[in-house]
């Protein structure tokens, strides 16, 4: 499927990145392009994968002519290059249109100008309902894509999208600060005990992203189902799995930006998504530049909205603590740290 094709992943020095390229080097791809900003971390991972394979380019998404070099000769093209940080987007709202508004439309129109045949775009629960900053631009992103994709027809190029939610063990995030927190002998700093947030793996998006290339249509957004726990959960479970279930507990209250639960699909998308087992597809909602469904033309489906519900942290399935100790389990820091091997818990 991939004999001597070119991927080029934006954002590629990430974690996001890093687990993409690691499920892609022993496949027959004839080169993975790794275009980021960051010139001591591209160094680290020639360095660490040390394969003819890989190409690094530096450069960023908010100047057209660094993308449109590297996007020369590529097939395939990962954008997961972004300003993902709540609070510095709160305070830089326009940094996060550069990068994550403008900068995608520069992906997308150079992806569309050198003939790459599949791109897919990776978005978040926050773009849904957003009110942050950071949930704004990536929802304009996410419209950027779907009005571009109406425009693609005889050009050969595919634009998709995914959403997701809390990656584990992220880093900056939450489940490595709390492991931090006990080994420290700090009390653990919980915002909301009911607060519940999506649970992903870093497999799992990974796995979301290869789902979309693999199927996506021009404009569709994919998410994964997946479950979810509260915070006063997830505590348990870290506490638990490191040995100390009665570590002190400090309530701090809700931060800025932030809400008591997500969204994958709004109630408007969850009346129109496709069920395809583990994931939903939201399909574009206009194939053309024919404005007629947003302004005299109806749609019955949409009419289910008024009772329907959105997919949300709160209603999907939840975990208990059982069930989130099993799932902390399958990221290997975490087992390491249950086996008081390692200090450090986040992925890559
Ligand atoms: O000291 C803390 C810090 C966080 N939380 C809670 O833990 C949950 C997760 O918080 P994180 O900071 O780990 O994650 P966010 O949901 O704020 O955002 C994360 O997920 C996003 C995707 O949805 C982006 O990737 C973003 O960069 C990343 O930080 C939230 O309910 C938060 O209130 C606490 O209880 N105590």
């Amino acid at each position: 499927m991939f004999a001597s094709r070119s991927l080029l992943i934006t954002g590629g020095t990430g974690s996001f990145g890093n687990a993409v390229l690691k499920r892609f080097l022993d496949t027959d791809i004839g080169e993975i392009r790794i275009f980021s900003r960051d010139e001591k971390k591209q160094d680290d991972m020639r360095k660490r994968y040390n394969s003819a394979k890989l190409k690094f380019y530096i450069g960023d998404v908010r100047d057209q002519r660094s993308v449109e070099q590297a996007m020369r000769g590529v097939d395939f093209v990962f954008h997961a290059a972004a300003l993902k940080q709540v609070p510095s987007c709160e305070f830089h709202p326009m940094q996060a249109v550069r990068t994550n508004v403008l900068g995608t439309e520069n992906v997308l129109e150079a992806a569309i100008a050198a003939g790459v045949k599949r791109v897919v775009v990776l978005s978040t629960d926050k773009a849904v309902y957003p009110i942050n900053a950071m949930g704004i631009s990536k929802a304009m992103m996410e419209k950027v894509m779907v009005a571009t994709s109406r425009n693609l027809e005889g050009t050969g190029t595919v634009i998709c999208g995914t959403r997701y939610g809390n990656v584990m063990a992220s880093r900056g995030s939450v489940i490595p600060l709390f492991v931090e927190q006990v080994l420290a002998g700090k009390p653990i700093t919980i915002t909301d005990p009911s607060m519940t947030r999506f649970m992903m793996t870093l497999a799992d998006a990974v796995d979301l992203v290869l789902y979309a290339f693999t199927n996506g249509n021009n404009g569709d957004i994919f998410v994964q189902k997946a479950p979810a726990a509260t915070i006063e959960t997830l505590a348990r479970a870290v506490t638990g799995l490191m040995g100390q279930p009665a570590h002190p507990v400090n309530i701090i209250g809700t931060r800025h930006g932030e809400k008591l639960y997500e969204a994958l699909l709004s109630r408007e998308e969850r009346a129109c998504a496709e069920d395809m087992g583990d994931y939903f597809r939201v399909p574009a909602d206009g194939r053309d530049l024919n404005y007629g469904k947003f302004v005299d033309q109806g749609e019955a489906k949409l009419t289910q909205t008024t009772h329907g519900e959105d997919y949300n942290s709160h209603n999907t399935t939840r975990l208990d603590v059982d069930g989130m100790t099993q799932l902390l389990l399958k990221l290997e820091g975490m087992q390491r740290i249950a086996r008081g091997e390692t200090t450090t818990v986040e992925e890559c």
